[in-house]
This record gives C-alpha cells, structure tokens and sequence, in this order.
C-alpha cells in the first residue's frame, strides 16, 4: 500500500448515518410511530437471502420494524406484484424493497414498478429514477446513494471532477452517473461494449466499479492518485476491482468488504426513517 492511499471505511460512514436516525426513530416512537421496512425475497438465492436478513438485522438494531416476505421460486410476475400491492396498501409499511435479482420467469422491471412511490425507498421506479435523474429524488437507489454518502463523508471533491463509472444498471451503474453528473463531474458511462475501456477508465479521477466481475478492474487501468469505489458484491465478498492491484496506485480506495455495502443497508435505513416522518408529518 502506498503510504498516502485512504481506505475509505464503509462501517464508519454506515455508523454516522445509523447514529443520525437514533433520535429521529426515538421521536417518533414517542407519537406511537414506528418506522417499518417491507423486504421482499423471491426464490433460494443464497446471497440475497444474506443481504435480507442483514437488512432486517440492521432494522432490528435501530428499533426499525421489519417485515419479511418470502416467495418461492416458481412464484409469477403476477403473484410477486399481488404481494407487493398488498404492501402498497398497509399503511403500517412505509418503505417496500423488493431485493433484486428475481428469478427469471418474472418481469422484475413490471414488479419493480408496482411499488407506490412514497414506498419506494430503494429508488427503482421509473418516477423514483426519473427524480433522481432531475435532482430531486427523496429516495435515489441505496447503492448509489450510498457512493455519494462515502465521497461527502470524505470531502472528496467532485465537482469538474472526470468520473467514468464501469457499469449500466438500472438500479447503479445509471443513476450513480446522474447522481455525479448532478455534482458537477464530467461523467463517462461505460458498459460491456465500450471499446478500450481501459483507456477510458485511466480518464478518470473518481472510479466507480459496478460491473458485477469479480476483480475485474486492474491497477493498470487506474490514473495514479484516483479514487476508487467499488460497488462489487461477487460470491465470497469479493468486489468489482483487483483491489491489492489498485490501492498501490488511487489516492483513495473502498475495500470490499466494509466499504460500499454497509454504506448501502444504513442509507436503506435512513430512506424508511425519511419516508415514516412523512407520513407522521400527513
Ligand atoms: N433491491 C436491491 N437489490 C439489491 C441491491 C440493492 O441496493 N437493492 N444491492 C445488491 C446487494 N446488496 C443489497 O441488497 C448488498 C450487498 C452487500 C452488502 C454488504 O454490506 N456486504 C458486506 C459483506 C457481507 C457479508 O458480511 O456477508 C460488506 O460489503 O461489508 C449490503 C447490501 C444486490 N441487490
């Protein structure tokens, strides 16, 4: 490791914000108001059912209710939006996340847009997205959410900053580019048919990885002093950058675990505390 390289600490950003929520969950209690997470799982992915239960743990902890809705495997499009309307309609949940991925009979965009907006804590709506796209999301997706959070936490100027952000998706690679984009970078938005891509990533002063491969970005790829920020969450808590590779050359560097992820489920906490004080506010 470089003598001058961050480690930019995930769990210490997760714990500034939780801390932040203590006294506006402990006010709420106090007028009989208690914030509630809806999470929704569909099939037996094993990882999934992980980053489930540490979302309703992290609840828990917080004196956040959680509720747990499990479906099978074979469990339509039709079914999964019937649950999550039922969610839409019980006024004691004020957040729904439907964890992603779901298994590939059901039309995860149709069910993603079945949540009501002011439920929307995880930013997947087309409005949730097009909000955040304008500036003005009460609820941009957690993931990308939580990349911003970290760079805050950390002063990290973004501003007439290049950020080449590696990934696409709806729920990251895309509104993390907005959401940099709103910050004043100068966004390049990579994807699996970007040609010379290490070329481009060596563009960029702030780099984020959500490509889903394990250790695919190299050091070589990095400029010398960029911040890196890795959004992987591969099998065996392994992320989207090489990262012994990278920390010898960025200035700043998320590790995986204990980066991005726990940054993730605190802004999900947050998202739920944001929505139940609107509803208390009705
Ligand atoms: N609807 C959504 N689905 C998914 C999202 C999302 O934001 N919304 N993100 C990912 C996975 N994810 C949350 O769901 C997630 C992954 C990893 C972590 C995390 O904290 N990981 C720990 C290590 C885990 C462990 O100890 O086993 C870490 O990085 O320190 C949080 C959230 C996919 N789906």
């Amino acid at each position: 490791m470089s003598a001058e390289t961050v480690i930019l600490d995930g769990n210490r950003v997760a714990d500034a914000i939780k801390e932040s929520l203590l006294s506006r969950v402990a006010n709420m209690a106090e007028k009989g108001i208690v914030p509630c997470l809806a999470t929704v799982l569909v099939g037996d992915d094993p990882a999934s059912a992980t980053y489930v239960r540490m979302k309703g743990n992290a609840c828990k902890r917080l004196g956040i209710q959680s509720i747990r809705v499990v479906l099978p495997e074979h469990t339509t499009t039709e079914e999964l939006i019937a649950a999550i309307n039922k969610l839409n309609d019980d006024e004691s949940v004020h957040g729904i996340l439907l964890q992603h991925p779901v298994p590939k009979q059901i039309d995860e965009r149709a069910a993603f847009e079945a949540i009501s907006i002011d439920k929307d804590v995880d930013g997947v709506t087309t409005l949730g997205f097009a909000q955040n796209a304008f500036g003005f999301a009460e609820f941009p997706s957690c993931t990308p959410a939580a990349i911003i959070a970290i760079l805050d936490y950390y002063q990290i100027p973004v501003e007439g900053k290049h950020a080449v952000v590696i990934g696409r998706s709806p729920i990251l690679g895309k509104p993390v580019s907005l959401m940099l984009l709103n910050k004043n970078a100068t966004v390049t938005t990579c994807h699996s048919k970007t040609a010379n891509l290490a070329d481009i990533v060596r563009l960029g002063d702030i780099v984020v990885a959500a490509v889903g491969k394990p250790q695919f970005v190299q050091g070589d790829w990095l400029k010398s002093g960029a911040i890196v920020l890795d959004a992987g969450y591969n099998p065996g808590n392994i992320g989207d950058v090489d990262y012994e590779a990278c920390e010898k050359v960025a200035s700043a560097i998320t590790p995986v675990p204990a980066g991005v992820g726990p940054v993730t489920i605190a802004t999900l906490l947050k998202h739920t505390v944001d929505a139940a004080e609107k509803v208390a506010r009705k």
